[in-house]
């Protein structure tokens, strides 16, 4: 990757995400954009994915083109919010195990709290790519990522709809091995840790708890 983090400029991305922020999107809008804008950065993410040649009989004629070679990909949404991008991703990659990591923020100390974790068994061998819409303050990212090396994984991606500043700044400097993808970089935390402008709490507005 050119750039770490990539911040897709793409005007899809930035269509569907103006959407998403707006207060009056509904659940069951936010959660259809939450999916595609996923499928949008799988499609930047999955980029650098080995391939190898096969020969193919068209109707016509033998086609010398290319497939993919076969690497083992996990996806590890991070609960509640990163379920919302799963459908997306499975959609372009539908042979990736997903693994889940349960995480909340405590609201005073804005640390993560982690209350689940079950990954695949084979995670050291996969290329992990780990879902979250918000990169707020990067104490979550920062967490799931650390339990995900602790059982074995070497190559790990971030996803992320929107970052902040601050968040990307924690994740680099914790992780500078993890390339990160988001499709749009705000302007700061507020001081409930809430990303400014942002679209509000993403777990909420895809499962219309609030
Ligand atoms: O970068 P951070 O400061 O850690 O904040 C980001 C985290 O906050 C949100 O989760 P939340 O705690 O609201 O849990 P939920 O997904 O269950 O609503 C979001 O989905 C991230 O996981
Ligand atoms: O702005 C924010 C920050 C953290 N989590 C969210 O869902 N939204
Ligand atoms: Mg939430």
């Amino acid at each position: 990757m050119s750039k770490n983090p990539m911040i897709l400029d793409h005007p899809l991305v930035q269509h569907k995400v103006s959407h998403l922020r707006d207060r009056n999107t509904g659940t069951k809008e936010f959660k259809e954009l939450v999916s595609e804008i996923a499928m949008l950065l799988c499609y930047e993410a999955t980029r650098d994915l080995p391939t190898e040649e096969v020969e193919i009989e068209t109707p016509v004629a033998i086609a010398k083109t290319r497939v993919l070679s076969g690497r083992k990909l996990a996806l590890v949404p991070i609960l509640r919010a990163g379920l919302g991008m799963v459908d997306g991703m499975l959609t372009l990659l539908p042979a990736a195990k997903v693994g889940h990591i349960g995480l909340y923020r405590n609201e005073e100390t804005l640390e993560p709290v982690e209350y689940y974790c079950k990954l695949p068994s084979d995670i050291a061998e996969r290329d992990v790519m780990v879902l979250d819409p918000m990169l707020a303050t990067g104490g979550s990212a920062v967490d799931a990522i650390t339990q995900i090396k602790k059982r074995g994984a070497k190559s790990i991606k971030f996803l992320a709809i929107i970052a902040a500043p601050e968040g990307l700044e924690r994740l680099h400097t914790a992780h500078p091995d993890v390339d990160i993808y988001v499709a749009a970089l705000d302007e700061k935390l507020n001081e409930n840790g809430y990303i400014i402008p942002g679209l509000g709490d993403a777990g909420d507005r895809i499962f219309g708890t609030k």
